[in-house]
């Protein structure tokens, strides 16, 4: 009987979380380091149906590094990244698109539908949804170019809160289009920021690797909240770097365009998604303005 009261105790303290997002968007990104096993994807899955489920609006962007990584050595094609991004010339973007269009999203819609959700898979081609030019980076403070790789200038919203707002999952591969038709690669925390952005999200919450920021890559201590401010200054002194960074300035334009709460977490704990929404001290680093 006391394991049963328990029981109806978690489900009292999701009450005010439930009740705050009813109706809300909540952005998931879904990264490829944390889609490691069957186990832990199926978990994720079931979340997000659950979220729907209670009246939440879900939309799910993936990534899918590793699984392009993979495709490419197939081809013998070598992977390089210049600051945390894939170098992208013509024959990787065909593979990468071939991947996460083709293979990674489907893959999800399908298990998001087998649990019972209602999943569409776009990518940003599909009405146009993310458009987006040439992005430069810069290396030694000369710029540089990437190849195929997006930078957004624009998420055409309509099209998802149409689809998010009904009874559907949108689950956004993240592949950009130029004025010319053109496919480009954009990292997919780069994708979720913009589109929790232009959704005006109630919350966006990145899944990765790691339990969350933390002072150093062999520490077990995470922090558990940082402003924008104490952001930039990690990123400056090369606390926050590689994979991390995207992930940050994600949240922190998601934050600028009026999202209210901006969450990195472990995608390697079962329901880390639940565990972050719906229980009172959260998991992983929120940053907040
Ligand atoms: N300060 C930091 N705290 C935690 N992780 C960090 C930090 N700086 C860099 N990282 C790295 O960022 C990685 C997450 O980024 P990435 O591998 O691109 O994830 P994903 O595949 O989930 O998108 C972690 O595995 C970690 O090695
Ligand atoms: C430009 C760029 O780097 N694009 C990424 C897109 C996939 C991605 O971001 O996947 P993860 O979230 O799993 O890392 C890439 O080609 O790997």
């Amino acid at each position: 009987m006391e394991t049963l009261i328990k029981k109806a105790g978690t489900l009292i303290e999701a009450l005010p979380y439930i009740q705050r997002l009813n109706g809300k968007t909540v952005v998931i990104k879904y990264g490829g380091n944390a889609m490691i096993s069957e186990e832990l994807k199926n978990s994720v899955m079931e979340d997000i149906t659950l979220l729907k489920y209670i009246g939440v609006n879900p939309v799910l962007v993936h990534g899918g590094g590793p699984d392009i990584t993979k495709a490419l050595k197939l081809y013998n094609i070598e992977s390089k990244f210049i600051n945390g991004l894939r170098v992208t010339d013509a024959q990787t973007m065909e593979v990468a698109q071939m991947v996460l269009v083709g293979k990674t999203n489907k893959e999800i819609v399908s298990l998001l539908n087998c649990k019972g959700g209602k999943a569409v898979g776009f990518c940003g081609i599909d009405g146009k949804l993310i458009e987006c030019e040439r992005y430069k980076t810069t290396v030694d403070g000369v710029e540089t170019d990437i190849g195929y790789v997006g930078k957004i200038r624009n998420v055409n919203s309509r099209l998802l809160e149409l689809v998010a707002k009904d009874e559907y999952i949108p689950v956004i591969a993240p592949v950009g289009v130029d004025m010319e038709g053109k496919s480009y690669n954009i990292n997919a925390d780069t994708v979720a920021g913009a589109v929790a952005s232009a959704l005006k999200a109630e919350k966006m919450i990145l899944l990765t690797d790691v339990e969350g920021i933390k002072y150093s890559k062999d520490s077990d201590e995470v922090i558990p909240e940082i402003t924008i401010k104490e952001a930039y200054e990690l990123i400056d002194k090369g606390i926050i770097t590689g994979g991390m960074i995207p992930k940050v300035l994600g949240c922190i334009e998601a934050l600028e365009q009026g999202v209210s709460r901006t969450h990195i977490i472990d995608g390697r704990i079962p329901h880390c998604i639940l565990l972050e929404i719906f229980t009172n001290k959260g998991i992983g680093t929120m940053i907040k303005n």
